[in-house]
This record gives C-alpha cells, sequence and structure tokens, in this order.
C-alpha cells in the first residue's frame, strides 16, 4: 500500500496549490484522480515521483507498506503528460530510458526492453524514431519505458488525452490487460469520465484553491464487465460533485 499523508504546495508568490491531500493507493488495481483544470493534480503526481519543480514548496509523507519513504523511490515510476519520448532517440532507446536513469548501463537497459517490443504491440520499432510512429504506438512505448521499470505503484497523467477515441478504447483496454497480466497500483489522472468509470476501481475528486480531495468513489465490478448502462448514473453523481465543488 502506497500512503500519501498530509500533503501541501505552495507556489513562490505564497499561493497554496494543494493543501493537507492524503490519498492511499492499494498494490493492484487503478484509482482515477478527477478534477477541474489547473486544481494540483499533476503537481500530486510530480511530488509522488520526486520531480516536483524546485520553485514549489512541499510538505508531506510518503509511506510505502506503512514505512517512510524517501523520493524518488524506486517502487514507484511515472509517465509525465504526453508520451514524453525524446525525438532524437530511438523507440528503443526511447524505452531503455528509464532503466538508465535508475542505474543501468545503456547496453543493458537494451537488452532488458527488447524482449518486451511484441507483448507492447511495438516489434519492429525498435529503430526507428517517435515521430514514425502513430500516437497509439508511441503512447505504448512511453509506457512501456514505464513498466519496464518493474515498479510496484505507476503514476499516469493522462496517458491517453491525445489519442482519438478508437485508438483510446484500445489502449484502454490494453492497459487492463496488461494489469491483469502483472497487478500493479495505478494512478491515473484523467479529466475524461467515460475513460474514469470504465477503468478505475475507485475515483478521487479533487477540488481546487487550494487543491484537495472531496470525494471517494468506488466503481462497481471489475472493468470487464461494467455496462455502460450501469455506468451512466455513477457519471452523473461525478459531474454533480466536480459542479458542486467548483471553484
Ligand atoms: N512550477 C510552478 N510554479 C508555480 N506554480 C505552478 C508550477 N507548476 C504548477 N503551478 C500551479 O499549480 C496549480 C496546479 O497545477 P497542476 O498542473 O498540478 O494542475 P492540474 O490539475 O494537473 O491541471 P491540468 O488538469 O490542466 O493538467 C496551477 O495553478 C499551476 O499554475
Amino acid at each position: 500500500m502506497l500512503d500519501l499523508r498530509g500533503l501541501s504546495i505552495g507556489g513562490a508568490d505564497g499561493a497554496m496549490v494543494v493543501r493537507d491531500l492524503s490519498l492511499s493507493l492499494p498494490a493492484s488495481g487503478i484509482t482515477a484522480l478527477i478534477g477541474p483544470s489547473g486544481c494540483g493534480k499533476s503537481s500530486v503526481l510530480k511530488w509522488l515521483a520526486g520531480i516536483l519543480p524546485k520553485d514549489l514548496d512541499a510538505e508531506g509523507q510518503l509511506m510505502l507498506d506503512g514505512q517512510a519513504s524517501a523520493r524518488p523511490s524506486p517502487a514507484i515510476s511515472y509517465q509525465p503528460q504526453g508520451d514524453g519520448l525524446f525525438p532524437w532517440l530511438t523507440v528503443a532507446q526511447n524505452a531503455a530510458l528509464g532503466l538508465q536513469v535508475r542505474g543501468l548501463s545503456r547496453a543493458e537497459a537494451l537488452s532488458r526492453v527488447a524482449p518486451l517490443f511484441r507483448s507492447f504491440g511495438l516489434k519492429g520499432t525498435e529503430s526507428q524514431f517517435p515521430d514514425q510512429l502513430s500516437g497509439g504506438m508511441r503512447q505504448r512505448a512511453a509506457f512501456l519505458r514505464t513498466v519496464v521499470q518493474d515498479s510496484r505503484y505507476i503514476l499516469l497523467d493522462e496517458p491517453f488525452s491525445a489519442l482519438d477515441a478508437v485508438t483510446r478504447l484500445r489502449m484502454q483496454d490494453w492497459l487492463v490487460a496488461r494489469l491483469a497480466d502483472r497487478p500493479r497500483g495505478v494512478l491515473l489522472v484523467t479529466h475524461d469520465l467515460h475513460e474514469a468509470t470504465r477503468l478505475a476501481d475507485r475515483i478521487l475528486v479533487m477540488t481546487g484553491s487550494p487543491g484537495r480531495i472531496v470525494a471517494e468513489i468506488p466503481v462497481p465490478g471489475p472493468p470487464t464487465q461494467r455496462s455502460e448502462a450501469a455506468l451512466a448514473p455513477l457519471r452523473d453523481d461525478l459531474k454533480s460533485l466536480l459542479l458542486e465543488n467548483a471553484p
């Protein structure tokens, strides 16, 4: 279990971005984090990943299985908004980068990612550059880079937002299948209520000024067995909550 306790983040001008925010992330399943633009979702993920910009002041505590943990932690990997692929590196070099950051040599990292290209639907793209791939393939390459780090917790910041509707649905199904193969605790930031109710086991609703969590909503049933009809009322509730708490 990942526990974030009492996170407060303030800007240099003294404005509070996030105030006294706590959340828990189980070791398996998807928790969605939703909320209006600017409420602090990305800042929470960046703090957890240990990459919050230095011009923001923050205090809070990260606990992993009940023990205080330093950040960045090897138990946590993070995928920023967009795919974050470097255009001057090949797909294989991009995919290997997360492992290199964790201390593996380039050769070791490349040999670790090489066998995974097929199961990520990327076979044959290893020596291509990101701009030669479709949007869905780029997202899979970014996800390969995140997943190969084999962290117990994965933070995904709007991973599918740039994709067309069909590719997004395919990628969502693909993510659920990957997590069924290899369970992880995922914190998924999204603006898409359909995505949140399709994928998540529970949804944390944030509001802004300053950012805090105002509701925790469980989503009934496993993702593969949910009917659209059952999810529609839940989305209505979420919309009402977001509107009630709009700044
Ligand atoms: N480096 C920074 N310095 C000062 N303020 C910042 C910095 N980064 C973010 N902020 C401010 O913190 C607030 C929260 O930003 P954040 O990106 O975390 O929100 P968000 O909920 O993820 O937004 P979105 O949904 O649009 O991605 C915003 O008001 C933003 O202007």
